[in-house]
């Protein structure tokens, strides 16, 4: 069964109760009530009055898939979806007034923005990256943060496979030549890719995905990582970036944004490489020293380049990206030969992006709708199975705090009124978070229940969902 079959069925039951079994695609109301940390949830807790899915607000930005929207239309949220991304003006404005938000590689939330958001519950990264959140901000302030760890890794990696071939025999410059009607046969520095050596940097799973392509098309293939990872088919992992760059023919990033891969590739590792190596890059724009690279083709050195990313990439489509008040080296990197320049679509395929919006879709309404956090990235992974909605009485406490001792004794105090029929606790760093479903709790115990849990010195956040 898919998740969004679950989480629907989930609502069905929840509204067989309430005796409205057929409104999940139009106004669904839950059983569930809920009961939020933010000021407008915080209202709705101290009123005791019923919350509705039809209360989530969720704003999604840089177009993303529809099967994400379709997800969040049938659980009754709110959605407001713009195809591109927002300024920070526009962000503080606007992220102040949703529970959920839904970015791709675009949208930076920074801490600044993220001071906003009063009401948000959680961040979906429709993508693989999630270099662009303030993920240690977020945690802290009670914010899981999702993202789709593979679900685009096969587009990129087929990305790069044709990619290497287009350098290799000057795809791009003869296909150009043609359109502007000049007919220039050549074989000179054309190569095939067969026993050439293709460098992965960072075997993760785009890259492992890249080694298997390329070593089916006969190359060989090398790779650097920070850590020891099991080498695929005849792959071989080299101790040192210097090693891989002296052996390889090709050399192609696939590492995520830190301060360590900052300019990892710059003037010195293009001297280390081989004379009329190839560079590829995508990754992330700020990995390749992009003036260094320029200089390395003036000179010969490097024979071609594909990229894919940037460092200031335009918000949305029609912005000009080669502007060299923005980039200074823009105009000689596009007056240059055989460089294939692409606008960040390594992940947009529809495979992908379909398949992207539905995991991230189900993860978002998973832990709106029921606290479940496996797979958050920033966030200790918790989960119950679902709330027993014909158990009368029945309560879910999500409860987040900081991790520091006497959390559980003062908590388990709280609910020690009740029946605690499960619970589940876990920690990441300074946050943990506890989950716990309990009964025999009166409707009128719930407001109480609710406010001693916010008077906890360690509370970060608290939801009850009934
Ligand atoms: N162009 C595009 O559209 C796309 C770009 N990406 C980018 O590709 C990156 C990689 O994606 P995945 O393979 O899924 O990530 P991953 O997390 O599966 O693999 C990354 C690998 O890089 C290694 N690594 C980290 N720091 C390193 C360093 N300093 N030196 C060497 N290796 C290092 C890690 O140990 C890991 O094995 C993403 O973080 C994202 O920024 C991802 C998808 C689409
Ligand atoms: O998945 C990633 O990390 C990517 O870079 C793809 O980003 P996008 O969804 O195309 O903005």
């Amino acid at each position: 069964m898919s998740y969004p079959q679950q989480i629907t069925e989930t609502f069905q039951r929840a509204m067989s109760i309430s005796g409205s079994p057929n409104a999940v695609s139009t106004s669904p109301t839950t059983q569930s009530y809920l009961a939020q940390y933010s000021p407008t949830f915080r209202k709705q807790a101290k009123a005791l009055k019923p919350f509705s899915t039809g209360d989530i607000k969720i704003l999604l930005l840089e177009n993303v898939n529809k099967t994400a929207i379709d997800i969040f239309s049938q659980q009754g949220y709110q959605v407001e979806f713009y195809k591109t991304s927002l300024s920070e003006e526009e962000l503080i404005e606007k992220i102040g007034e949703v529970h959920a938000i839904g970015i791709r590689s675009k949208t930076r939330l920074t801490e600044k923005i993220l001071k906003h958001a009063r009401n948000l519950v959680v961040i979906g990264c429709f993508c693989i990256g999630t270099n662009q959140v303030d993920l240690e901000y977020a945690a802290k302030s009670g914010i899981a943060v999702f993202n789709s760890p593979f679900s685009n890794s096969r587009s990129v990696a087929e990305l790069v496979i044709a990619e290497v071939i287009t350098l290799s025999r000057q795809l791009g410059d003869r296909s150009l030549e043609m359109h502007t009607g000049t007919w220039n046969k050549v074989s000179a520095k054309c190569w095939e890719i067969r026993g050439k050596t293709l460098g992965i940097i960072g075997y993760g799973h785009i890259g492992a995905q890249l080694s298997v392509l390329a070593e089916s098309m006969g190359m060989n293939v090398i790779y650097y990582d920070i850590h020891m990872i099991m080498a695929l088919g005849n792959s071989k992992q080299v101790e040192t970036l210097d090693e891989l760059l002296q052996k390889a023919d090709f050399v192609t990033c696939h590492v995520p944004e830190t301060p360590e891969t900052r300019n990892l590739l710059a003037a010195p590792q293009f001297s280390a490489m081989k004379d009329g190596a190839y560079v590829i890059n995508a990754s992330r724009g700020t990995v390749v020293d992009i003036e260094a690279l320029v200089s390395a083709m003036k000179s010969g050195k490097i024979a071609g380049a594909a990229l894919d990313v940037y460092p200031n990439e335009p918000s949305k489509n029609g912005e000009g990206l080669f502007n060299d008040s923005l980039n200074g080296w823009a105009s000689e990197l596009c007056s240059m030969r055989n460089v294939i320049l692409t606008p960040h679509i390594g992940g947009s395929t529809e495979e992908a992006q379909s398949a992207i919006g539905v995991e991230v879709g189900t993860f978002l309404a998973k832990y709106i709708n029921e606290g479940n956090s496996t797979g958050a990235v920033n966030f200790p992974e918790v989960q119950l199975r679902s709330l027993n909605y014909d158990q009368e009485n029945s309560v879910r406490v999500l409860y987040i705090h900081q991790n520091v001792p006497g959390v559980l004794k003062t908590v388990n105090n709280i609910l020690s009124n009740h029946n605690i029929e499960k619970q589940f606790s876990d920690s990441r760093g300074d946050v943990a978070y506890l989950m716990a479903d309990i009964s025999d709790v009166d409707l009128s115990d719930i407001k109480s229940l609710y406010e001693q849990l916010e008077q906890t010195p360690f509370k970060i956040a608290t939801r009850l969902l009934y």
